[in-house]
């Protein structure tokens, strides 16, 4: 029988491979020496994926250049390029447990049987190779192609956790020479500042904080890269002479004791699950776990007589590989850039994209603020942009990747109409960056939006009335405005094709679905809700549910609300001078005051039942709780108070009645001294919640 042949690639295969290797080559050189990369990572690692998938297939493509075999990274002419005295490697990537416990198993195979695993956040910076001679650091390579680095020492020695010389240790005498590896990075807020004094400039900013390390570090002027507050964590020593650690770990605890950075979140599992829990831990925390961005964990085996047993492939150790997160930061194609009219008016110009996938859901529009925003960011239509998508944070477009930008792409212009109603827009006062559609009474793109917010989770919480749903009944004059929804009627909503369906035998005309009927009776259920939610369905400016509550909670009624001079109800505990003049202008209005008539009307409840059934104990006192309490929340204090008709303030002074101190109480308890407050303890304030002031609180003033 003959040996089994591997088979020839065919020409197809044969193109695909050739051109990847271009695509991957040229994608290295610009991350890698320019610092300004045109692809994504997600991308680049996914054509790096079908290369390998290629040479798996036909392995007389799999040649000792190809891109699969070297460590990617190149020396720029303008650094002076020096050998490692140890080869700098890379890592190999998990996109998945599974493909994590392939690697665990492929260990198993190789003999080495439940191995303690070391685990370690993966930095997104760059790597660094540090020689220390007796304790001297005397160069700093870059990674490079693995075997030659750039010479950047006195622009290393600039980061202050880089020590230029090793501190003795009794446990870990410092060795004759050692070559100690780690990643260059620049912390997320240095990264943030640096962006914006970059586009401030009028200069293209980094794509993340990986590039803006590596082109912090690879300065000319070894000043500059003192300016730009870099950081270092030790993940690893290459060659050495005097130190022969027998566990990774160990090798850390030497660093450590020497004076180099070493990461507090390093740990030693001795299983994969526990390994999966901390990389599930980390990747939940990935933001706020240490203040520098991580792209992932890596597992190394922790014996170092082990790793010699695995050994390297021609790129990466087998003893260790990268897990990786899903990318927050991918490219996208932004195919326009339109604005939206909202509840208040203001027009908010958005980005639409091509449908892309980032750190797991896929986005379509991310929102630019405002026109200084897009100018400043100068993102055009035919861009390709960077978007990024951290954690529960909105999707943000960071720039564009300028080397992809056409020829004579043209600048986005904000316009100057409203793109609803046609009227010219404007600031609401001098200086402001937004700009408002004045036409608030019946620009379409406003009353919209409020009706779909009147519906909404934080007003009257009306289930089924959702932006569609608005849309219909607005589109089908079912209703005209907000001030309608509430006497809307049978007849009304048959207009509206949403909520009807065909008619069966022996019916008439269109007839009110399940749907439409639905929606009847979800209005007709919240005629009653609280005040405080009417009040947040007006949009009244700066009138959101705390003010509302506050408001609700004075003075009970919209007719008490809309009777109250500007000085009432700014005095009113939680509200102030300027939710006072918000409520005063919006009052002012006839077409405002005209919705809450006809709410009103339409049966709407205008005021809050007082509970009779909590004796109002508390009557024209004024109390103020301070420091923690055992049974009872900062809010349900406040509640308790205001419900038995007293008044519960923030500051002591000589017209509070009583202070209520708890656990670690500050300054209040003291000023309440010095001013002869009463104080009470939680007992005391439970009894005069219940039975009131024993006897006539002492006359302070
Ligand atoms: N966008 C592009 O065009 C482009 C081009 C080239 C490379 N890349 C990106 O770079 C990756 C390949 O780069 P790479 O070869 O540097 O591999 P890598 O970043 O996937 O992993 C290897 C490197 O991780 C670093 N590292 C960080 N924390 C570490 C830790 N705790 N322990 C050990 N090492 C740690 C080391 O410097 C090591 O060299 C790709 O997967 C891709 O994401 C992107
Ligand atoms: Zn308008």
């Amino acid at each position: 029988m003959s040996e089994e042949q591997p088979t020839p690639a065919t020409p197809e295969a044969r193109d695909e491979h050739q051109q990847l290797v271009e695509l991957v080559e040229d994608a290295r050189w610009r991350y890698y020496v320019l610092d300004d990369p045109t692809l994504d990572d997600a991308d680049f690692d996914q054509r790096m994926r079908r290369l390998e998938e290629l040479e798996e297939e036909f392995p007389e493509l799999r040649t000792p250049d190809s891109p699969t075999q070297k460590v990617g990274g190149a020396v720029s002419t303008e650094f002076t390029a020096v050998d490692h005295l140890q080869r700098m490697e890379s890592l190999d990537n998990a996109f998945s447990y599974d493909e994590l416990a392939a690697w665990h198993a492929r260990l198993g195979r190789d003999g080495i049987e439940s191995p303690d695993l070391l685990c370690e956040l993966k930095v997104d910076g760059l790597a660094i190779n540090l020689l220390y001679d007796k304790g001297r650091l005397v160069r700093a390579l870059t990674r490079g192609d693995g075997r030659t680095g750039e010479d950047v020492t006195p622009n290393v020695k600039t980061i202050e956790s880089v020590p230029h010389r090793l501190r003795q240790s009794d446990t870990y005498p410092v060795p004759d020479l050692v070559e100690v590896r780690g990643e260059v990075f620049l912390p997320r807020d240095a990264f943030e500042r640096l962006n914006a004094s970059m586009v401030d400039a009028g200069k293209p900013m980094f794509a993340n904080p990986r590039n803006a390390a590596a082109g912090s570090l690879r300065q000319k002027d070894p000043k500059v890269t003192a300016t730009r507050a870099l950081g270092l964590v030790c993940h690893g020593i290459g060659a050495r002479e005097g130190f022969e650690p027998t566990a990774q770990s160990m090798a850390y605890a030497a660093l450590a004791e020497w004076g180099l950075p070493v990461s507090e979140a390093v740990k030693v599992l001795p299983t994969l699950e526990k390994v999966q829990d901390y990389i599930a831990d980390a990747g939940e925390r990935r933001h706020t776990i240490v203040p520098y961005e991580i792209d992932g964990v890596v597992v190394k085996v922790d014996d170092v007589a082990l790793q010699r047993r695995l050994g390297s492939t021609s790129r990466a150790p087998r003893w260790a590989i990268a897990f990786k997160y899903p990318p927050e930061e991918v490219n996208a194609e932004l195919l326009d850039i339109r604005v939206n009219v909202g509840r208040t008016g203001r027009v908010t110009p958005y980005g639409v994209m091509v449908p892309t996938l980032v750190a797991g859901s896929t986005v379509e529009n991310a929102t630019l603020h405002n026109a200084h925003e897009v100018k400043r960011k100068d993102v055009r239509p035919g861009d390709t942009v960077i978007l990024r998508k951290a954690g529960d944070v909105i999707p943000e477009i960071l720039g564009p990747v300028l080397a992809l930008r056409p020829e004579g792409l043209a600048e986005w212009v904000m316009p100057t109409e409203c793109p609803a109603c046609g009227t010219t827009l404007a600031e609401q006062k001098e200086g402001d960056k937004d700009l408002r559609c004045p036409n608030h009474e019946r620009c379409p793109g406003q009353v919209r939006e409020r009706v779909f917010f009147v519906a909404g989770r934080s007003a009257f919480d009306i289930e089924g009335l959702g932006y569609e749903a608005a849309v219909a009944l607005l589109d089908a004059e079912a209703i005209t405005n907000e001030g309608d929804l509430f006497d809307l009627t049978a007849d009304q909503l048959l207009r509206a094709p949403l909520f009807t369906r065909a008619p069966k035998k022996g019916e008439e005309g269109p007839q009110l679905s399940a749907n439409g009927q639905r929606l009847l009776d979800n209005l007709g259920a919240r005629l009653d809700v609280p005040l405080w939610r009417v009040l947040v369905a007006l949009s009244i400016r700066h009138v959101g549910p705390s003010a509302a509550r506050a408001l609700a909670q004075e003075f009970g009624s919209m007719a008490a609300i809309r009777g109250a001079s500007e000085e009432r109800l700014a005095a009113a505990e939680g509200v102030g001078p300027t939710i006072a003049r918000a409520v005063i202008e919006w009052f002012d209005v006839d077409w405002h005051v005209a919705i809450v008539d006809k709410w009103e009307a339409a049966g709407v409840s205008m005021e809050d039942e007082r509970d009779e059934s909590t004796p109002r104990t508390l009557e024209g006192l004024t109390i103020v709780v301070t420091g923690s309490l055992v049974d009872f929340s900062r809010d349900s204090a406040k509640e308790a108070i205001l419900s038995r008709g007293g008044k519960a303030s923030g500051s002591v002074s000589k017209k509070t009645d009583y202070v209520v101190v708890g656990e670690s109480a500050g300054s209040k308890a003291d000023k309440a001294e010095q001013l002869g407050v009463p104080i009470l303890d939680e007992a005391g304030f439970k009894q005069l919640l219940a039975d009131g002031p024993a006897q006539e609180p002492s006359d302070n003033g």
